[in-house]
């Protein structure tokens, strides 16, 4: 929790005095009330005795003054505090996103994208309460439990007494007895409402299978599950917070009473006026007014304190080194006795890896399934750091490359690449912010997705979904290779480019990814061994470890893995 607090107080540090001025606001509401219940008291008792209309006009005042000077106070004080509660939701927002933007992939292994989406959208929103009624109303009330209690003290010393006690008492009894049941009950609803955002999360994803099989009926009967017990647990917790309020409203009007049968043996001995009776009773009853809104304070500080610990905790699972600032002095790639596991147990995903790649040499990644090629890709993209070894880019370790140059000279078409929903034109200036219509035409051309597109009549500016749903399989691949081609980085890595296209469109586009890729180092990762005599070298991928390398003609000769495997794809064709 410690975690938690120093997160929340930093988040607000910037804003302090403006949050003292929210607190001095919330006081300011109360005591307008207050005002406004102890004037009324003494007008009506100082009507009933019938004295000059010329008497009472003060108190008219005061009731007036009180009455439209709380309303007013109250409107600025919601304006005020609301919309500093929102300016320190941007900056959360803001802050948490800059968090997290450096930690993928590393985040995203640890948690589910239901668990993600929570986060950044239920925690972030929690948090407002955090201001609103955690920082700004306990300090509010505080200053009105003084306030008050010592103005009844002027008057009756053991009427002030009884009515500091008891607001102390429900200041600190009330809330942390009901707290201590909703912590529980919230504990249940954010581990039900994270279920419940996984299950749904899963449900988008897998539409289509859900639709085709059995497994939707389960999904279905899980979220009914979830909801019902979401909704018995708001249930349990409504009760609480009323339990809550009634007893402070017991307690308020215990104490009105007492303080009426303290400052009446004084009234009746003379030693005060009678409307200071009324007087005092109604201003013990005043100052519970922002005691009743704490049980809920108290459970929403427990909230923020939980989704600040969770924001807190997003950090990766291995400590990220500073961002780097340097630029290489060549594109030449070098992998010097890389080791990687993507969990600390588990087994290794690569093992003691050695390469160089000059740069404009085009290489191959070959291997089974689950080898290991694109957890090096990763690596070479710096998206994991290697547990062991080095990779350097022109001699220089990838660390310590400054972030912008390696994102414009490695390109990376994924095996599954990720689309935005909104339009083709939008997705591709994804890579090249400011293209215009026709380079982005004739990157389309260059794919053989040209044709598609001028016959949508939207053309560019057609939606392609989410994830792309609107195109086929190889339209989205060519489409993400077209991303790559705008990009034009010096370094590409391609995962599986030809994957999901027929032989005629892959024919194509190798001899085009010949031409423009004359000059740049190309990494291929492939299964489709037709295309390997055509790169200059090939590295053979078993278990985590090269095991052989060397251009097609040689591996044919000497490496009896690569020969099978060249044999198993002649026969396949
Ligand atoms: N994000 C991940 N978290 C945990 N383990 C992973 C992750 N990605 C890959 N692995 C594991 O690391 C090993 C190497 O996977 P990798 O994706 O690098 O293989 P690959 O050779 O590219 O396979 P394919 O040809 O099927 O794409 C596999 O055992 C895989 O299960």
């Amino acid at each position: 929790m410690r975690d938690a607090w120093q997160f929340l107080l930093q988040m607000l540090k910037p804003m302090r005095y403006r949050i003292i001025l929210g607190a001095l606001l919330v006081a300011l509401t109360v005591f307008g009330n207050v005002g406004l219940l102890a004037t009324s008291g003494v007008l009506l008792t100082r009507a009933a005795l019938k004295p000059e209309l010329l008497l009472l006009m003060p108190l008219i005042t005061g009731v007036r003054f009180f009455g439209t000077g709380r309303a007013a106070v109250r409107y600025a004080e919601r304006l005020y505090n609301h919309s500093l509660a929102f300016r320190i939701l941007t900056g959360l927002r803001e802050a948490l996103y800059k968090r997290l933007e450096p930690l993928v992939p590393d985040l995203i292994q640890g948690y589910s994208e239901g668990q993600l989406y929570n986060r950044l959208i239920g925690d972030v929103e929690v948090l407002k309460y955090f201001y609103l009624r955690v920082v700004s109303l306990p300090v509010g009330t505080i200053l009105v439990i003084l306030g008050t209690s010592i103005f009844t003290s002027l008057y009756v010393l053991p009427a002030g007494i009884l009515l500091a006690c008891d607001l102390l008492v429900s200041f600190c009894l009330i809330p942390l007895l009901s707290v201590r049941s909703q912590i529980k009950i919230d504990h249940k609803r954010r581990q039900s409402r994270d279920e419940l955002s996984n299950t749904f999360t899963d449900i988008f994803h897998g539409l289509f299978e859900w639709q085709t099989s059995d497994f939707g009926d389960h999904l279905e009967d899980r979220v009914n599950q979830l909801s019902h017990a979401d909704l018995q647990a708001q249930r349990q917790g409504v009760w609480v917070e009323r339990l809550a309020i009634h007893g402070l409203a017991f307690l308020a009007h215990g104490t009105a009473l007492g303080v009426l049968v303290l400052t009446a043996p004084a009234v009746r001995a003379g030693d005060l006026s009678i409307w200071v009776l009324p007087m005092l009773t109604l201003v013990a009853m005043a100052s519970f007014e922002t005691l009743n809104q704490l049980p809920q304070a108290l459970r929403e500080c427990w909230m923020s304190l939980e989704a600040a610990k969770e924001l807190a905790d997003i950090r990766p699972s291995r400590p990220l080194p500073p961002a780097g600032d340097q630029l290489p002095a060549s594109l030449d790639i070098q992998v010097e006795g890389v080791g990687f596991s993507y969990h600390q147990l588990e087994g290794e995903a690569l093992k003691d890896i050695h390469l160089e790649i000059p740069h404009g040499r085009h290489v191959a990644f070959v291997g089974t399934s689950g080898s290991g090629k694109t957890s090096l890709a990763r690596l070479l993209l710096r998206l994991w750091r290697p547990d062991r070894g080095e990779v350097r880019l022109g001699g220089l370790p990838l660390d310590q490359v400054e972030e912008s140059f390696l994102r414009d000279t490695i390109g990376y078409l994924e095996q599954t690449p990720a689309f935005f929903n909104t339009s083709i034109r939008d997705n591709l200036r994804l890579a090249k912010p400011e293209a215009e219509d026709p380079e982005l035409m004739e990157v389309l051309k260059a794919v053989q997705l040209d044709q598609v597109v001028a016959a949508w009549p939207e053309g560019l500016d057609t939606s392609i979904l989410e994830n792309g749903t609107r195109l086929s399989g190889g339209e989205r691949q060519r489409l993400a290779l077209a991303r790559v081609i705008l990009q034009n980085p010096d370094i590409v890595i391609l995962d599986e480019p030809l994957h999901n296209l027929d032989g005629l469109t892959s024919q194509m586009l190798d001899a085009f990814l010949d031409q423009w890729a004359a000059d740049k180092t190309v990494i291929l990762i492939t299964h489709e061994l037709k295309t390997l005599p055509f790169v200059d070298f090939i590295y053979l991928f078993q278990h985590g470890k090269i095991c052989a390398s060397g251009p097609h003609s040689t591996l044919l000769a000497e490496s009896e893995y690569y020969q099978n495997l060249w044999r198993l794809e002649q026969e396949r064709i």
